[in-house]
């Protein structure tokens, strides 16, 4: 017989990451709600997650990092992909790249064409603004004291300068700020910082919350599934230490366990599509094809330069002296490569000329690796890596067992429309182009990846986008929300489970399409729209 875990809950929140922080703060903000959170991860008291550089040692770390990896993939040759998210309060957001990015007013605009009422831009605008805490305050497009600390990067790198030059010879303009609604252009990223450190969504709205006592956080505590009765999910079992405990919830069972999460205790509960569940010996509570299907993430082409006569973070990190000297910059000024979201410089394009807008996000670093993980490399080099914003392709996230210790399959099936080929072969193409121009000359950029052996045809650089693409960490889609005739749909515009009562899902899986640019300010949207529809549901 399960524990009974003590203490009467209205509202349980499965994943305190990005969204469930965002939730749990809001859901508890009224006393009267009895609000229990569950992390599967433990707290951040790790140095390496507050030191914003602390990320190249974060991914791929059992400490923080689920270890998850994508199956072979056709589309990238054979290769298999580590697929990593955070395993700790704050989830990715607490070692993401930091990057604050709310994508273009037209993928929301396109989410209410779909049909979702009250998606669109100027619907999702104030809600942006609601959550921010920006570092030029209130305005038009951004709003100031809320939790989600956005603030400019604080170094600058003469050979990102270059290309941000080498960017506007080819036309493309620079703009102060990509969140306006329209990102296309050039420009330095803004950032989840908070003076030189990571903010991430457990220390702007968790930790705030976490004095109230209506709000209870369990850690180390792993949701195996929902407990379903008469047609409503009243609460959730979990794992903790071997044990397992229910806790039930009186309102409302909140599903913020992420892409991969989410799909998982689904599935496990029974509910996602019967033809994959009924093999694996899990008894079908509602079949529901859409549960798993739809993933989506941004493939990056990681095209690497080598340079001449500038500095980048390869050879500094080498020298011992310059090691030294970036550690006494962050010690005593907040300041330096230590502070530094790996992707620094940004560029929004259109891989060609007739897309209706910019359809390729560059993210250009002043180091190169051969993969995350790997030690950086000895000869100075930047990464000019450039991903499709809107891809064609659609994979999948399944259950290999029905064990909750086993790790799921993860089939993304990068590169399996010709568009994405195309936009992929485009992008490198453009790659080329960028760093041919005159302002980068002086640094004589020789091409170390795809290499200059690499045909300029569609065909070659097809192939090389296999060889060198990546995933740039943004799965979403797998719990989608759509109308209630899309067979596909797994929740509604209020986020509310078809077929279920009393369940929501309120993470990035619920996006139908993916934004154009790096996912997680979008996912906070998301959370506090989902908070602020629970609350109005409730009255
Ligand atoms: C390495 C990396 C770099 C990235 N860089 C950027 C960037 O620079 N900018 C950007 O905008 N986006 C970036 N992203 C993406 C962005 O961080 C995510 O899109 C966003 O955090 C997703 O939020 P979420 O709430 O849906 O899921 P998550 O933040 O993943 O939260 C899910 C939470 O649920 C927990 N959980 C899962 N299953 C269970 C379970 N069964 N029981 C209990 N708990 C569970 C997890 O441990 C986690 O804490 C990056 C992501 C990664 C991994």
């Amino acid at each position: 017989m399960p524990r009974r875990l003590e203490g009467e809950f209205d509202y349980i929140v499965v994943g305190a990451g990005t969204a469930g922080c965002i939730i749990a703060n809001r859901l508890s903000a009224a006393p009267g709600n009895r609000v229990l959170i569950l992390e599967a991860g433990g707290d951040d008291n790790w140095i390496w997650f507050h030191i914003p550089v602390g990320y190249l040692f974060a991914i791929g770390n059992p400490r923080s990092d689920w270890m998850f990896k994508t199956e072979a993939e056709p589309g990238l040759n054979g290769r298999s992909l580590a697929y990593p998210r955070g395993k700790v309060i704050g989830g990715c957001s607490s070692i993401n790249a930091m990057i604050s990015m709310r994508g273009q007013a037209a993928d929301y605009d396109h989410w209410r064409q779909l049909g979702l009422t009250g998606w669109g831009y100027d619907d999702v605008l104030p809600l942006f603004k609601r959550l921010e805490d920006h570092f030029l305050g209130a305005s038009e497009h951004h709003g100031a004291g809320g939790g989600w600390r956005i603030e400019a990067p604080r170094l600058s790198w003469a050979i990102l300068d270059a290309v941000g030059d080498a960017a506007e010879e080819m036309g493309i303009k620079r703009i102060p700020d990509f969140n306006t609604g329209d990102n296309e252009g050039t420009s330095y990223f803004h950032v989840n910082q908070k003076r030189g450190r990571r903010w991430s969504s457990a220390r702007g709205f968790l930790k705030p919350a976490l004095r109230r006592p209506n709000l209870r956080l369990e850690k180390h505590v792993l949701v195996d599934r929902l407990i379903v009765e008469q047609g409503r999910a009243v609460g959730v079992r979990f794992i903790r230490n071997g044990e397992i405990t229910e806790a039930r919830a009186k309102r409302e069972v909140v599903l913020s366990a992420g892409s991969i999460g989410s799909v998982q205790v689904l599935h496990r509960s029974g509910i996602g599509p019967a033809d994959w569940l009924s093999p694996l010996g899990i008894d079908i509570v509602m079949d529901k094809p859409g549960v798993g299907r739809n993933l989506q993430d941004h493939l990056q082409q990681r095209a690497i330069y080598k340079v001449e006569g500038v500095r980048t973070l390869n050879e500094t990190y080498y020298n011992l002296f310059r090691r030294g000297l970036m550690g006494l910059d962050y010690a005593f000024r907040r300041r330096g490569p230590l502070t530094m979201a790996p992707s620094q410089l940004g560029i929004f394009t259109r891989s060609d000329a007739t897309r209706a807008r910019a359809n390729i996000q560059f993210h250009v670093q002043p180091l190169s690796l051969d993969k995350f993980g790997d030690p950086l490399h000895r000869f100075p080099a930047i990464t000019v890596s450039a991903c499709n914003l809107q891809p064609t392709s659609r994979g999948t996230v399944r259950l290999r067992s029905a064990s909750p210790d086993e790790k799921p399959i993860i089939a993304p099936n990068y590169l399996s429309t010709d568009d994405d080929r195309q936009v992929a072969a485009d992008a490198i193409r453009t790659t080329r182009r960028l760093m041919q121009q005159k302002a980068l000359a002086k640094y004589r950029p020789s091409e170390y990846l795809p290499g200059p052996t690499v045909g300029d045809d569609d065909a070659s650089l097809a192939k090389a986008a296999g060889d060198i693409g990546t995933t740039i960490f943004h799965p979403v889609g797998t719990a989608k929300m759509g109308t209630a005739n899309d067979p596909m749909s797994v929740v509604d515009e209020r986020l509310r489970f078809y077929g279920l009562g009393s369940l929501r899902i309120v993470d990035a899986s619920i996006m139908p399409t993916i934004t154009s640019g790096n996912t997680n300010t979008p996912t906070a949207m998301i959370a506090e729209k989902g908070a602020t529809m629970i609350l109005e549901d409730a009255k």
